[in-house]
């Protein structure tokens, strides 16, 4: 069997599109949906990653600006710039990049977020209801990847999932995504004994690891589908994933590359949730 690629970057190309032209009617209405982005210091990849998300929101017509603070901010800083951006009537998204420097504590900025803005999905409140499978803005990762299993018709109900990973950002939500979606969910991490023999009965495979080629055709059940959240930059500058993708595209139905996977579909995702955001349709 040779996997089918599912392409993240034509899709979240295809998707953009679509959230153009809803853009485009909600400007008409005067509503101008907007992403405040706080970059917190000087590192190169978040910064790189900030001007992704500035420029797919401008393709979409989704007005955005960057604040940028120095490395040495303190939480007290921070959580001020927040609480302004959050009586901010014009400002419907905001997204704090992690990292932050140690000298501040993740779970306090991020309970600060007004979870009507959070478009990272990051809030407690918005994962209580991601849980319970109320409507909410979901984790922009686990999201694009359901996007992209439902882009190519493949069933979840029923299947087992096997997610390699356990983060608040990544493992976590996509598992409880797929177990909103009837999978049958494995959580496998650095403990995990017999992971071999786990990822081998996986229907889906989700590889959040954060380490390059930790997994291969050994591990993957003939037909499986295979998604990469891994994204690693070799020495040379090359991006690769967790998944040894030549090896594993000889077992897998369909696999996600990297780049031009899953990374374009979290972007997708943050645009999707800062037009339902500037919809006022989470309460
Ligand atoms: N508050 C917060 N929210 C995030 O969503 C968040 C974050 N912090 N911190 C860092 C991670 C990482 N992340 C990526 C987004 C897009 C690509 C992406 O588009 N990657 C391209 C390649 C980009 C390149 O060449 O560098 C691809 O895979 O094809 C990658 C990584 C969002 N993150």
């Amino acid at each position: 069997m040779v996997a089918e690629v599912i392409n993240g970057k034509e899709l979240s190309t295809k998707l953009k599109e679509e959230m153009k032209q809803e853009v485009d009617l909600l400007r008409k209405q005067n509503l101008v949906p907007h992403l405040t982005v706080v970059l917190v210091g000087n590192n190169p990849a978040s910064r790189s990653y900030v001007n992704g998300k500035k420029r797919a929101s401008e393709e979409v017509g989704i007005s955005s600006e960057i604040i940028e603070l120095p490395e040495t901010v303190s939480e007290e800083e921070l959580l001020d710039v927040i609480d302004k951006l959050n009586n901010e009537d014009a400002v419907h998204g905001i997204l704090v990049q992690l990292p932050l420097p140690k000298q501040i504590t993740v779970a306090h900025i991020i309970e600060a977020i007004d979870p009507r803005k959070d478009v990272d999905g990051f809030h407690p409140i918005n994962i209580g209801k991601m849980m319970t499978g109320q409507d909410t803005l979901l984790p922009c990762t686990p999201y694009g990847i359901l996007t992209m299993l439902h882009s190519k018709n493949i069933s979840i109900e029923g299947k087992h999932a096997v997610v390699i990973g356990r983060s608040n950002i990544v493992g976590k939500p996509v598992g409880q995504l797929l177990l909103n979606e009837n999978a049958t969910v494995t959580y496998c991490h650095s403990r995990t004994k017999n992971l071999k023999e786990l990822t081998k009965q996986a229907d889906i495979l989700v590889v959040a690891v954060g380490r390059p080629n930790v997994i291969n055709e050994e591990y993957i059940k003939s037909g499986a589908v295979v998604i990469d959240v891994g994204i690693n930059r070799l020495e040379d500058g090359t991006l690769t994933g967790d998944v040894d993708f030549q090896s594993a595209m000889k077992k897998a139905s369909y696999i996600t590359p990297v780049p031009r996977g899953v990374g374009p579909m979290t972007i997708t995702s943050l645009l999707h949730n800062t037009i339902k955001a500037a919809k006022g349709l989470i309460k």
